[in-house]
């Protein structure tokens, strides 16, 4: 299912980001054919259990990112979207499934091996601005930290790096100064710079602009494509905002803990040889052939309990159900 729809807005420079974000990352990878699924989810579920009571977060959840992609996941408060950062950066195990970052299993890795995935391999951008930067460190000290933590990059080559990923994200300007002499998005962006100071291969961020308005959040997601396309660092971030599709080539939205739908943006030529920006949206089978149709396709329809599907040469349709003796229910 897909509706292509085309916008007159101005075409950001999204698929040239994205292809220099792609040869970036093969060259990362040590070449074009370690693109394909460097995060792979499938059939992944998380319950959590307390005080005796199962709350299902995750119920088979499928997602794969290449490597290269910035990728947005989407879904209402209460979705799972936390859930499954929390277990694709390290920070928690999933209770069955498969979820796998470049060659890490993230359900049976050892302890150490834990630590050294969370250490060297991701990044990490929180959406409180004090989680993310010591407020008695200057920008330049705080991205300089993981650097000499996790690199052993110490001195004048440390400071040159951190120098560089500050201008990277736009603030270098804000090198010398502590966070709170800085705005919530200066904070946000320099939190950016830290979480690739140890040079990671996967960044993830949830809700990173959650405290911040529009034009901000903006410049925060600027910087995200920028290290996405300079450093070829696999992004996924995570929000409730819908709106962040107008940010990335692809979003995926989940709905009680599975992937429901897909957003895909890109650019093509118009009849007048103008580039046009064309945004498809996607519904997502899984592989027992289960899908959710978009809230908005059922209300719209008044659809409920039952819909009749019939098989057409090239496409499946799906109508308000009948009771059975010909009557719509
Ligand atoms: N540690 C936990 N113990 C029990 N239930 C939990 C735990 N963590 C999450 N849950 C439950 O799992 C479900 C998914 O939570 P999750 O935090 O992943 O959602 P979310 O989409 O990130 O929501 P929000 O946008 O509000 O942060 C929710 O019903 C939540 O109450």
């Amino acid at each position: 299912m897909a509706s292509p729809t085309t916008t007159a807005a101005p075409v950001p420079d999204l698929a040239v980001l994205q292809r220099r974000a792609a040869e970036r990352a093969a060259a990362r990878a040590g070449g074009e054919d370690r693109l394909r699924g460097h995060i792979v989810c499938d059939g992944l579920v998380r319950i959590f259990k307390t005080e005796g009571v199962e709350v299902v977060a995750l119920q088979g959840l499928d997602l794969v990112v290449d490597r290269g992609e910035l990728l947005a996941i989407v879904g209402a408060s209460g979705s799972g979207k936390s859930t499954v950062l929390n277990i694709l950066s390290g920070l928690d195990v999933p209770t069955a499934g498969i979820a796998r970052v470049a060659d890490f299993d993230l359900l049976t890795m050892s302890p150490k091996r834990r630590l050294r995935y969370r250490r060297h391999t991701v990044g990490f951008v929180w959406q409180q601005t004090a989680r993310n930067l010591l407020p008695y460190l200057t920008a330049r000290e705080n991205v300089e930290l993981p650097m000499r933590l996790a690199r052993g990059l110490r001195g004048r080559a440390a400071r040159k790096r951190a120098t560089e990923l500050l201008e990277m994200v736009g603030v270098g300007y804000c090198a010398d100064r502590r966070p709170d002499q800085m705005s919530g998005g200066e904070q946000q962006r320099c939190a950016v710079a830290v979480a690739v100071a140890n040079d990671p291969e996967v960044l993830f961020a949830d809700e990173p602009t959650g405290e911040l308005d529009e034009a901000t959040a903006a410049d925060v997601f600027g910087a995200l494509r920028t290290i996405n396309a300079e450093l070829g660092v696999t992004i996924v971030v995570v929000t409730h905002d819908h709106a962040v599709s107008s940010q990335v080539r692809r979003t995926v939205a989940i709905r009680d803990g599975r992937t429901a739908s897909e957003v895909r943006r890109s650019t093509r030529l118009g009849a007048d040889g103008a580039e046009e920006l064309v945004t498809e949206e996607y519904a997502l089978l899984d592989r027992s052939g289960r899908m959710q149709l978009p809230a908005a396709f059922v209300d719209a329809l008044s659809l409920r309990d039952r819909v009749r599907l019939n098989l057409e040469p090239d496409h499946v349709e799906v109508r308000p159900g009948g009771t059975g003796n010909g009557e719509r229910s």
